[in-house]
């Protein structure tokens, strides 16, 4: 697959020209934060959107800007499907949430669930994977990096002991801990757990590293930290050389920024694993009306913001320039 992208990065004042600052307001808690802040822009081809998360350093950053701008200035490939099925996410809550959470992501066949959240412990695990596999039949668990090598081998093992697990996403935080635990689990348990590679992928310098070194069976690629549509798909098409498959998901992404997630979804050559793309649903407001999932699938497609759903959660004006900053700073990097 060839890779190409925006031939020149678009000058700084025609991204700020129509740059709006919004927070989205979200249901429950995910990844330690209630409010989801991204910047969207508009270019000739559409809206773009940017929103690294606000820890990420600018060179980190500079790559979602690219990506926004990608949308902003280029049509999106060719889809190869009009539909694409996405699994429900399940945030580290208590059993008795679940059912509603579920309740948001109508006809889901798979479940990711979140696991290994701090202050909390193997037994509420167990607990909540037990209340999702009794409503849900495939599932997945996400432990951001969370567990030591042994505390992966021994909550995988009783994770799994409960129902089969269609992977684990990034049990431990380094490429060496992926490798180790994948090795254990395929001693220990017959046919092992697949290894899916998240943040070893989309924070790292060579996404192809934990590949290599035998930490992954699985890759989740997101679109923003990747650099776009386009380099998503170069990536997706290095990783099926090495019969990795993958599974685009979303960085929590608005309406427009979900529309990226979907085209790059919808233009992969095989989609086996329904896809992370539908944490719409963990927002009370956003800026376009919201994609409604059907038998488990969204339909692919942009949308435009609305001037009225912007309005109603544009930041204030210490955020804006926060962010706007942020945008100059990446913006000279990729200059
Ligand atoms: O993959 C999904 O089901 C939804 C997306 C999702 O889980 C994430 C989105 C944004 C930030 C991440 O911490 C988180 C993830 O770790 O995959
Ligand atoms: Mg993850």
């Amino acid at each position: 697959m060839t890779s190409y992208g925006l031939e020149a990065i678009p000058p700084l004042e025609e991204v700020l020209a129509t740059a709006v600052v919004v927070s989205l307001p979200m249901r429950v808690r995910f990844r330690g934060i209630t409010e989801r802040e991204v910047v969207l822009v508009e270019g000739p081809a559409g809206w773009g959107e940017f929103g690294p998360f606000p820890e990420y350093d600018d060179a980190e950053a500079a790559e979602w800007l690219r990506s926004a701008l990608e949308s902003a200035w280029l049509d999106d490939p060719e889809p190869l499907r009009s539909d694409v099925p996405v699994n429900a996410t399940v945030p580290a809550v208590d059993p008795d949430q679940v059912a509603g959470i579920l309740a948001r992501f109508p006809g889901a066949h798979t479940a990711k669930v979140k696991v290994a959240e701090r202050g909390q412990d193997l037994a509420q695990d167990v607990a909540r994977v037990r209340a999702v596999h009794a409503l849900v039949p495939h599932v997945r668990v996400d432990a951001n990096g969370g567990w030591s090598v042994d505390d992966a081998v021994t909550a995988l093992t009783a994770l799994a002991a409960e129902a089969p697990l269609e992977y684990a996403e990034q049990p431990c935080a380094t490429v060496p801990e992926l490798v180790e635990v994948r090795r254990r689990l395929q001693d220990d348990i017959p046919g092992g757990i697949r290894i899916a590679a998240d943040e070893s992928i989309r924070r790292a310098g060579d996404p192809m590293r934990v590949v290599r070194a035998g930490g992954a069976d699985v890759a989740i690629v997101k679109v923003a930290p990747l650099g776009g549509v386009r380099r998503l798909l170069t990536l997706a098409g290095e990783l099926a050389d090495h019969d990795v498959p993958v599974v685009v998901s979303s960085a929590l992404d608005s309406a427009v920024g979900m529309g990226a997630g979907l085209a790059a979804a919808a233009a992969l050559p095989d989609l086996p694993f329904a896809c992370g793309l539908g944490t719409g649903g963990f927002f009370t407001a956003d800026v376009a009306t919201p994609r409604s999932m059907s038998n488990g699938t969204l339909t692919v497609g942009r949308v435009a913001p609305s001037r009225s759903g912007i309005d109603a959660v544009r930041v204030d004006a210490e955020r804006e320039r926060w962010w706007l900053d942020r945008v100059r700073r990446c913006h000279s990097l990729l200059g």
